[in-house]
């Protein structure tokens, strides 16, 4: 044996592995092209951010002495191949049993003009998230230092995108969008969650905001902080629940910050601190951090004590 396949043996273990690919598992979909394309979606986010930010984010296609040109070549790409994407998407996703007589195809071509027509939108968003970045951190040098490199902006933005689709009822690309962006910052933003203008993540990463999460104007955010569920042990039957939080204007949240359950709302202009657990709503203009907060907690010997959250040698955890 020098490391080579015996030929002969190839066939029987070509045969066991797809023997297995019978259809009976969710895992099993054998016919690639009859769903959308995550690759696909990738390259729609690259070139989407091409017309988000025109001439910030160069494609082979740019020439600078024509750029309107340009443009249309890339719009017209990003319709042609979303509207495609779209279809698959609206054919394939089982939850969505609910389209009229109109055929998917005319359903997707629909969805892809009101997408279309609602970028002026998404850029008029993304122009005051700009602003708040270079507001809100004085280690930004300028506007294309932000565009370029912040991954809190590239998240947001991709986020605004997604969100029109969501918005739009189109299943799984949505998510495609988010995910993509959050495996290449590790900011996970739900297309569904609700965020106003003048949005800032700072020193993005290791950040979590759930899919029903309402965010006011003027929110910052920094690195792991997650705004999210009190218990999921509830699965499919909390969909379309609200489950995440509610942050109102002007609200500062600091590192390590997790701020859970649907009913919690935390006032305008107040600051979480870093590394509070919190899972009931906080008034307007309030400080709250690890020393101010009261909580109740278990000790390790199983007793409930409520009492302010200070530092300790005992471990504990929140209910
Ligand atoms: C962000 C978060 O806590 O999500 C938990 C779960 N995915 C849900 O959406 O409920």
């Amino acid at each position: 044996m020098n490391g080579i396949i015996v030929e002969a043996e190839i066939e029987n273990i070509v045969d066991t592995v797809i023997s297995d690919f019978d259809g009976d598992k969710t895992i099993d979909a054998v016919n690639i092209f009859n769903k959308p394309d995550k690759a696909e979606v990738t390259i729609l986010v690259e070139n989407l951010l091409r017309i988000i930010y025109p001439g910030y984010f160069r494609d082979r296609t740019y020439k600078i002495y024509n750029p309107n040109n340009s443009f249309a070549i890339t719009i017209e790409d990003i319709f042609y191949h979303l509207n495609k994407q779209v279809t698959l998407a609206l054919d394939f996703c089982k939850r969505r049993g609910t389209l009229t007589e109109e055929s998917r195809a005319e359903e997707s071509y629909r969805i892809c003009k009101e997408f279309f027509s609602q970028i002026p939108k998404v850029r008029e968003f993304i122009e005051t998230d700009v602003l708040a970045a270079f507001d809100g951190d004085p280690a930004a040098g300028c506007f294309e230092e932000i565009i370029l490199a912040y991954p809190g902006l590239f998240a947001t933005t991709v986020y605004r995108i997604a969100h029109e689709l969501y918005k739009l009822q189109v299943p799984v690309l949505p998510r495609l969008m988010t995910e993509y962006a959050h495996s290449q910052t590790g900011i996970d933003i739900h297309p569904g969650a609700t965020i106003d203008k003048f949005f800032f993540i700072d020193h993005g990463t290791g950040i979590v905001i759930g899919e029903t999460a309402v965010i006011g104007k003027n929110v910052k955010v920094y690195q792991g902080v997650t705004i999210g569920a009190l218990s999921t042990r509830g699965g499919q039957k909390l969909s379309g629940k609200k489950r995440h939080p509610t942050i109102c204007d002007n609200v500062t949240i600091y590192a390590g910050a997790s701020i859970l359950g649907g009913d919690t709302v935390i006032g305008e202009n107040t600051v979480i601190g870093g590394n509070t657990f919190i899972t009931r709503s906080i008034g307007a203009n309030t400080v709250v951090s690890m020393k101010n907060l009261e909580m109740e907690y278990r000790t390790n010997n199983n007793e409930l004590k409520t009492e302010e959250v200070v530092q300790s040698d005992e471990w504990y955890y929140i209910i």
